[in-house]
């Protein structure tokens, strides 16, 4: 079974990106498994080394979308890219914009080691 940190590497860590190409997405919605049964409406990759994401964890501390405290917010911005399914996606031929940007990002942690579980946002 894959656990919750794996499953956070797979959906969200593309450590030698970014990829200027437009279809960075669409291939990587479909390379990490994003596109079985659905088409996941929106995930963000992120383009930095996993030690600096996991050391989220001990940075700033925040309240997380659904209210719970675990929530950490980098101190410096990181390049991301954000996929967004397009209004002409038709499953299973998931279509995505391709969005690359620098933000903070906002990551929720859990466990021993405590590390990142989940995305919460990026501002
Ligand atoms: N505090 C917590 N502590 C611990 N665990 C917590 C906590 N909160 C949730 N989980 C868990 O995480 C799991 C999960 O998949 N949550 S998810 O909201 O659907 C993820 C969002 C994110 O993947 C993506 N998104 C969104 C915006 C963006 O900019 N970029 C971007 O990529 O869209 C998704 C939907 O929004 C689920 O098991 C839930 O129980």
């Amino acid at each position: 079974k894959e656990s919750r940190a794996k499953k956070f590497q797979r959906q969200h860590m593309d450590p030698d990106g970014p990829s200027n190409n437009p279809n960075y997405c669409n291939q990587m919605m479909r390379r990490r498994n994003m596109t079985e049964g659905r088409c996941k409406p929106v995930n963000t990759f992120v383009h930095e080394p996993l030690v600096d994401v996991q050391a989220i964890c001990f940075q700033g501390n925040i309240t997380c979308k659904n209210g719970q405290p675990n929530c950490h917010k980098s101190s410096s911005s990181m390049k991301i890219t954000d996929c967004r399914v397009t209004s002409g996606s038709k499953y299973p031929n998931c279509d995505y914009r391709t969005s690359q940007k620098e933000r903070h990002i906002i990551v929720a942690c859990e466990g021993n080691p405590y590390v990142p579980v989940h995305f919460d946002a990026s501002v």
